[in-house]
């Protein structure tokens, strides 16, 4: 038998196989009655609807917007379920979150990057996930902790500040200088100082993320998984990705086991996130902390804290940039309160209360994680009467929710002023008109940490610099196109021209009269 009557017996046997599991499958979901969806094609089921899309949040806004808030797609061998709205969110996350708090964690994604699910965002409900948890919530990222290390985000904001007063006048790439910042601080805060090396990992994370932001085709077919893989170029660039990203991490850890003064650095309350790691390693776990352990934790911390903060800032920049009116109105709120110390720090931002009304309505309207982390659940349950089959993929469209006419006024409208106005409307979970964290007992640990890196850059941003649009683009007609990806990002980079503020004294009399009154 030659090799191509071999390939062709092959691979009609996995069609067989395939459309058999398909079969069954369907014999058992006609006799349940699952959420509304758009018709199905045999082996592929709803894949084609979704091949092509480079927006995935906007794709499945728009089936949503057909088949209702609760939405069924198969994807492959694989129930998905669309959740629209917030009483639907609030079903999941909330009454029966118990059963929806899995993760799907045996994706090529999360076996390859985060060590077989052993981060928080993706080990598998259960006691070693509450296990981690609890050092994330008691210990990482307390607000103790995050406190501790306000001195790192103002010397790395700082830097930044420097940059662009050096490029005065010119065109400044923002969106590249706002994430190497946040990623600096990231890098610091987690390994203690920066590593020469550290620029292959961060680059090596971001772009394992672009591929895990994907589905892949391999997870869509648990059933000829192993073969599927084998053929997919994923496998192979996410391992090579991996094994960059794990020597690393494993010469940090080294280095930190090393290193003989640790002693000190625990008295002067200096520890960063693997010396913190590292003493867990001692104590006596259910669950050990092993090295892999503790590198897919730190993962998840970068993956949390680097692009998805950046991204906020970003984007608060370029709905400013649309409304000067409004970048006015922030600005003054940020000279006003810092004008008399001269410069910024953290001490004062709980008074930037127009800037925070800003933040929140960037995260309604471009959710850093717009169909937030794919859930799974564990039993099969009802919602509404429909039936949701055991270890269906939930994917919870926050981007769609938080534009939803039916709960927000003005809902495509960037109107920081409806925060302003009802400031109690929370993030935090409560509310599930607006969930960019997520909310339940999956939901995001990092919001104390992410808030003053997003808060403090803003802030400098504003206090420092006037702004202008390059080419002469009219503010109105500036670009906001997303890029989807685990991050959403803008497609185009942030190019801006900065105005040092205090070379601006023209459009700024009390400066004038200040420096009038300053004796010589
Ligand atoms: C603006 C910044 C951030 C946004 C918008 C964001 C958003 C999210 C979302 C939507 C989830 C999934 C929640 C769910 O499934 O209900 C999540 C989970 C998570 N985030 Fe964040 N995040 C941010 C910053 C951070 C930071 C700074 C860290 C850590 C330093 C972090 C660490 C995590 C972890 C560990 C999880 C997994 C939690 C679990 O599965 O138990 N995040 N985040």
């Amino acid at each position: 038998m030659d090799l191509q009557n071999l390939l062709f017996i092959l691979t009609s046997f996995l069609i067989l196989f395939v459309l058999f599991n398909l079969v069954i499958k369907k014999s058992t979901c006609n006799k349940t009655n699952l959420p509304p969806g758009p018709w199905k094609l045999p082996l592929i089921g709803n894949i084609h609807q979704l091949v092509g899309s480079s927006q995935l949040h906007e794709t499945l806004r728009n089936l949503a917007s057909k088949y209702g808030p609760l939405m069924h797609l198969q994807l492959g061998e694989v129930s998905h379920i669309i959740v629209s709205s917030p009483e639907m969110a609030q079903e999941i996350m909330k009454i029966q979150d118990l059963n929806f708090c899995d993760r799907p964690h045996e994706t090529l994604f999360a076996r390859i990057i985060t060590y077989n699910g052993r981060s928080v965002s993706y080990a598998a409900y259960g006691d070693y996930w509450r296990q981690l948890r609890k050092i994330c919530t008691m210990e990482l990222l307390t607000t103790k902790r995050v406190q501790s290390f306000r001195h790192i985000r103002e010397a790395e904001v700082s830097e930044l500040v420097k940059a662009i007063s050096q490029s005065q006048g010119s065109i400044f790439n923002l969106s590249h200088k706002i994430l190497s910042t946040t990623y600096g601080i990231a890098a610091r805060i987690a390994f203690g100082k920066k590593y020469s090396y550290q620029k292959v990992f961060i680059s090596s994370i971001a772009e394992a993320s672009q591929i895990g932001g994907g589905n892949c085709i391999a997870d869509l077919y648990p059933s000829i998984r192993v073969l599927l893989e084998m053929m997919s170029r994923n496998k192979a660039k996410l391992e090579e990705l991996h094994t960059k990203i794990d020597k690393v991490l494993q010469d940090i850890i080294d280095d930190h086991r090393n290193r003989k003064d640790d002693k000190c650095k625990e008295e002067e309350g200096s520890e960063d996130l693997v010396d913190v790691l590292l003493k867990f390693q001692q104590k006596d776990f259910e669950y050990p902390l092993t090295d892999d352990n503790i590198k897919a934790v730190i993962q998840d911390m970068f993956t949390g804290g680097g692009k998805t903060s950046s991204a906020v800032v970003e984007w608060t920049m370029a709905e400013m940039i649309k409304k000067p009116k409004m970048m006015e109105r922030a600005q003054s709120e940020v000279r006003r309160v810092y004008g008399s110390k001269g410069y910024v720090d953290e001490s004062e931002l709980h008074q930037l209360i127009y800037l925070k009304c800003i933040i929140k309505e960037t995260l309604r309207l471009h959710p850093p994680v717009p169909l937030l982390i794919p859930r799974q659940n564990r039993e099969p349950c009802q919602i509404k009467g429909y039936q949701i089959p055991a270890n269906s993929r939930i994917m919870i469209n926050a981007w769609a929710i938080g534009r939803d006419p039916t709960y927000w006024v003005d809902a495509m409208e960037f109107k920081p002023e409806r925060f302003v106005d009802n400031y109690s409307i929370e993030n935090r979970g409560t509310n599930f008109e607006f969930i960019p964290f997520g909310g339940g007992r999956r939901m995001c640990p990092g919001i104390a940490f992410a808030t003053p890196n997003m808060e403090l850059l803003l802030a400098q941003l504003l206090y420092h610099f006037d702004w202008k649009l390059p080419n002469e683009i009219k503010n109105e007609e500036l670009d906001m196109t997303e890029l989807f990806g685990m991050a959403m990002t803008r497609r185009n980079d942030l190019c801006l021209i900065p105005i040092n503020y205090a070379c601006s004294t023209y459009h700024h009399p009390c400066l004038i009269v200040c420096l009038l009154l300053t004796p010589l």
